[in-house]
């Protein structure tokens, strides 16, 4: 229901792809069949091919036809003990398959207060350009603040282009895609905050969680980035 609402909501002029759990990839892969949304997981394996039982490889969603896989969700980091290393080596297995990772960093609440904020993005980002090397222009980036998940604080235009700027100059030091990379801001975006945070230089769109979940609030927010 809320793909056909979506379908019916196009077309759309900015990208749009919606990452779904594994066991729903198949599914949406056929809903969206001749659609311009594009379909992308969760996470993926950080294993190209081998016996690793339980573990979904970037071949795998490939075949299903993903465009892009989240990796490093800060869900993923937290609760799955994910490093920043194994975040890039993930990223590293997505595009050795050609699938686009969704990379997202982000500090937590007591990071931020403790002034921590742009040391903790600059080495979650630090790992995927020296593992990725020459290919880290085929990212994307996702700037998503722990604090501002499922938390209804967003982060303010300010404070979210601020790490931006940081992201990109960073990204610039590493390739010279940098200017036409995107890094999406993540993070309570709604309807009525979507199009100050995406008005903002070094915002290229959004990593939308709980709102996408409303066809209609996702649907204002795809308008908002076009
Ligand atoms: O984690 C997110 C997207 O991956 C953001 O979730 P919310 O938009 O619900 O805060």
């Amino acid at each position: 229901a809320l793909l056909s609402a979506l379908k019916e909501a196009g077309p759309w002029s900015a990208d749009v792809a919606v990452c779904v759990p594994f066991p729903y990839l198949a599914e949406t892969a056929l809903a969206l069949t001749g659609q311009a949304i594009l379909l992308g997981a969760q996470d993926c394996s950080a294993h190209e091919q081998g016996a690793f039982t339980g573990e979904v490889s970037s071949l795998m969603l490939s075949d299903l036809g993903c465009r892009y896989v989240i990796v490093g969700h800060s869900e993923r980091r937290a609760f799955h003990h994910e490093s920043d290393q194994l975040v890039a080596d993930k990223a590293k297995a997505a595009l050795a398959h050609g699938v686009t990772p969704i990379v997202c960093v982000g500090e937590t609440l007591a990071e931020r207060e403790a002034g921590q904020t742009e040391l903790v993005v600059k080495r979650q980002l630090a790992a995927v350009i020296h593992t990725l090397t020459h290919c880290i222009g085929e990212i994307v980036l996702a700037y998503e603040p722990v604090w501002a998940i499922g938390t209804g604080l967003t982060a303010s235009p300010e404070q979210a282009q601020a790490v931006h700027a940081v992201l990109r100059m960073q990204l610039h030091a590493a390739t010279q895609k940098s200017a036409s990379m995107r890094i999406l801001y993540g993070g309570s975006v709604k309807p009525d905050n979507a199009a100050q945070l995406f008005a903002q230089p070094d915002i290229d769109g959004g990593l939308i969680g709980g709102a996408a979940l409303k066809a209609a609030d996702f649907a204002v927010i795809c308008r908002a980035a076009m």
